[in-house]
């Protein structure tokens, strides 16, 4: 399975590093070298057919001696291009291969325009018509010029005379002339007709004219010498123009045909008074230009779809393209094979009867299935049994069967019977290998899926930690915790690439989680400016919460920008390529937190890490951050009610007590569990007994060595900068304890006459602390001001010399 699924991994890597020809003929670059060889290629052909025509004779010896040095042609561009002509105008198109030519240079040309394919495609056809309708046509006309048909246009000129005689030819031809202009122009005799119609109107609009300044001539005149009213003017008018032979021209032609009739009767309607004082009351009418209104082009293609067809999705794993997961043989395997003691059950059965017949309890059917660790025995009581009684016959139940661990689950829930878990004299390991190597796990489809363990019915139970979301780990010392959280973090190593999640790891015991330093360029997050990715420290562990809840308020905003609910759609829609990368996008990685002995934290840090975890814990779970947090002691001043509220998912390894088993499940039973791994989980609901994954320090060691050898990211992921209010100013600095780079931070200032923490960030590289800090000590030497909330601070002093002077200064006192 493994080796299945890194072969997968492998092709899908190989063929993104080699992109397909097809893809390289799509970048720019090669379209230029193709489109500029095309259009050289046809100028090329276009002189060999020139120089063809004049020299094809002489040539035609030297057609088939190709690679003879000896022979040599006389075409301009030598034998290759007196064959290359001889193959075009003679063997196929005649003088109408020059059309092929102009093919190929407008080929050249559309790609360097960056037109579309199906375009180039079209006029190839209409193209390879023209040639083809030429050739035949000039075989026609000429048909004893070979040169000027070619064979292909004498040939089909005989062929198709044969069948439909000359003049079936020439009305062949004619039609279908008539049918490639109308379907390659679009011409009909519509638009001929309405180009006659248009003349005529144009016509009449200049004669229109001309007598409109007749009229403005002959108005001058009659108004000076007789004043006489418009309808007299109307009807003594001696001009001939009716007024519907005015009608007015659309002068500038538009494609818009039909409505132009229209046009004149509003317009006249409207500019009438106009007209009537600019010629004197005479009916008027005008010729309108009409302005072309060009269409607006509308893109079909919006610019995230087009950089998704040339660059294809985000693969947010390209940086570790080579990764490898870890394989199955870097896990140990044991003997897995449930051995069932037919002797055992059947002990285990009658004792089972005899104690509940002791109680007047009858059964009517019993049932055993053998786990890994427990066998459950499935009892279905006589009619009228109240289950009540069984369960209070937990403890007898368990004495008579002198066995701890003895669980009883009344009823099974979904199947009516009532089950009682009895620990099997030889318990087998669950081994990792088998719980990473099952199906179930391999082909989960889940974000972060974890390979728990076995059930009692020897099925491997995974669970989606993305959908937990937070778990809740408790049980006594040496029950299996550890083993527990190795389980679930190698869980995620095999299935999960260094660029889809991140660990926190808290660990102050400071030895649990030590091996997986070695990833921490892969698989870790830390806080910028710190040495150790692994925290063990408590106030560290303040400072990584407030800065994780700065991650994910920075993460809301993401999504919020990007208008998604939660991080896999974000991610989804960040690989379509929809999200801008400049407007502070990026691929988020899941994040995991891990705390490990969360008792020992809360004692030493109280509030100022419960506030933190529970705000994560309440908002976290839509943009991938999840917590898993495990404690010896799952007591109420612990695992208090805020945090018991958000981790609906609880893991129980044997506890000492049934309040315990309270606090960490809200049920009983985890205090009846047998320990090495033996576990309750619960979802929300219900509760499954689980025998836990067992994977060892050496295998872990195995597996980290195995990540850790392997090509890294330059540092750990960086989590956002966590500034504590309470680091307040202490502007009492000694001399000695001044950073290194006081004095170039000092220069710098004085340089800028700006005192900033960020432009010391920016010019040092250093991260926001550190630059803090050295403020802190310009400050405290007198070169910068006071803060000034969010303005810059003031710097006292105006040049370096006055700087060089100053840090003298200091040292002679
Ligand atoms: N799933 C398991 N299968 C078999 N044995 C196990 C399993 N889990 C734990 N054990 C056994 O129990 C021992 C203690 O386990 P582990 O170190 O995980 O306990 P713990 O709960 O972390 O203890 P502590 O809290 O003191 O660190 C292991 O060394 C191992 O022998």
């Amino acid at each position: 399975m493994a080796k299945s699924k890194q072969g997968t991994k492998k092709i899908i890597n190989t063929s993104e590093n080699k992109p397909s020809f097809f893809a390289f003929l799509k970048t720019r670059q090669s379209q230029t070298i193709l489109g500029t060889f095309l259009i050289l290629f046809a100028i090329f052909l276009c002189i060999a057919f020139i120089s063809f025509f004049f020299n094809w004779q002489e040539d035609q010896s030297t057609i088939s001696k190709l690679t003879d040095k000896t022979v040599r042609s006389k075409n301009l561009l030598g034998k290759i291009g007196a064959n290359l002509s001889h193959f075009f105008i003679y063997k196929s198109f005649g003088i109408a291969a020059f059309i092929i030519a102009f093919q190929v240079f407008l080929t050249g040309a559309l790609i360097l325009l960056k037109k579309k394919l199906n375009k180039i495609i079209i006029s190839w056809n209409w193209n390879l018509l023209a040639t083809l309708w030429l050739s035949i046509s000039l075989g026609f006309l000429h048909k004893k010029n070979a040169l000027l048909s070619g064979i292909i246009g004498f040939e089909v000129n005989e062929f198709s005379q044969t069948f439909i005689g000359k003049t079936g030819l020439v009305i062949l031809l004619a039609f279908l002339c008539i049918t490639y202009i109308v379907l390659r122009y679009k011409v009909t005799f519509d638009a001929y007709f309405e180009k006659i119609q248009r003349k005529r109107e144009e016509r009449k609009a200049k004669e229109f004219e001309k007598s409109k300044e007749k009229i403005t001539e002959k108005n001058e005149e009659t108004s000076k010498s007789i004043d006489l009213t418009t309808s007299e003017k109307k009807e003594k008018s001696e001009f001939e123009l009716s007024v519907e032979n005015l009608k007015p021209t659309i002068s500038k032609h538009s494609e818009v045909e039909k409505p132009k009739a229209e046009y004149p009767l509003k317009v006249e309607e409207h500019i009438e008074p106009t007209l009537k004082t600019e010629i004197g009351k005479n009916e008027e009418v005008v010729a309108i230009d009409i302005e072309k209104i060009e269409e607006e082009k509308s893109v079909t293609e919006n610019l995230s779809d087009k950089i998704l067809k040339d660059f294809g999705e985000f693969d947010p794993t390209l940086e570790l393209s080579n990764f490898k997961f870890p394989t199955f043989n870097l896990l140990k395997q044991y003997n897995e094979s449930i051995s069932i003691d037919p002797e055992e059950l059947e002990a285990n059965k009658n004792r089972i009867v005899e104690t509940l017949s002791n109680y007047k309890i009858g059964i009517s059917e019993i049932k055993a299935t053998v786990g890994p660790t427990i066998t459950l025995y499935e009892i279905v009581p006589e009619a009228g049994i109240r289950i009540s009684k069984i369960k209070n016959l937990e403890d007898d139940i368990a004495l008579s069967l002198s066995a701890l661990g003895i669980r009883i689950i009344a009823p099974i829930p979904g199947k009516g019977t009532i089950g009682i878990e009895v620990p099997n004299k030889k318990s087998t390991i669950v081994s990792m290998h088998s719980a990473i190597s099952s199906k179930k796990f391999q082909e989960s489809r889940m974000e972060l899926p974890i390979a728990l363990g076995k059930t009692i019915s020897n099925e491997t139970f995974v669970v989606d930690l993305a959908k937990m979301p937070h778990l809740l780990m408790a049980g006594a010392t040496g029950q299996g915790k550890s083993v527990g959280l190795n389980a679930v973090l190698t869980s995620l190593l095999y299935k999960k690439h260094p660029a889809e999640v991140k660990f926190i790891l808290v660990d102050p015991k400071k030895v649990e989680l030590t091996l997986f330093n070695k990833i921490e360029r892969h698989y870790l997050a830390k806080l910028p400016d710190t040495e150790e990715a692994i925290i063990t420290d408590t106030s560290k562990v303040v400072t990584t919460l407030n800065s994780l809840c700065i991650e994910m308020d920075n993460r809301y905003d993401l999504l919020k920008s990007a208008m998604v609910r939660n991080i896999k759609e974000y991610n989804a829609k960040f690989k379509q390529r929809k999200l801008n990368p400049n407007d502070g996008h990026q691929f988020l990685p899941y994040i995991v937190l891990v705390i490990d002995e969360f008792a020992d934290l809360i004692m030493t840090a109280g509030k100022e890490v419960e506030t933190p975890i529970a705000r994560l814990a309440q908002l976290a779970r839509a943009i991938g951050i999840h917590l898993i947090v495990a404690t010896q002691r799952p007591s109420v001043n612990v695992i208090t009610g805020i945090i018991k509220a958000n981790f609906p998912s609880r893991i129980a390894f044997r506890v000492t007590s049934k309040i315990d088993s309270r606090t960490i499940l809200d049920a009983p039973g985890a205090d009846q569990l047998i320990g090495r791994g033996d576990l309750l989980y619960s979802g929300g609901n219900d509760i499954t007994r689980i025998q836990c994954a067992f994977v060892d320090t050496p295998e872990v060691e195995k597996i980290t060595d195995f990540i850790g050898s392997q090509k890294a990211y330059t540092e750990a992921y960086q989590l956002p900068e966590y500034i504590d209010d309470e680091s307040g100013t202490s502007i009492d600095i000694d001399i000695e304890d001044r950073d290194k780079l006081f004095k170039e931070a000092a220069e710098i200032i004085v340089t800028a006459q700006q005192g900033s923490a960020s432009l010391l960030q920016r010019k040092l590289k250093l991260g926001y602390n550190r630059a803090g800090r050295l403020i802190d000590q310009l400050e405290a030497a007198g070169i910068v001001g006071g803060f000034e909330g969010s303005k810059a601070r003031q710097v006292l002093v105006p040049d370096l010399i006055a700087l060089e002077q100053l840090l003298e200064n200091e040292k002679n006192i």
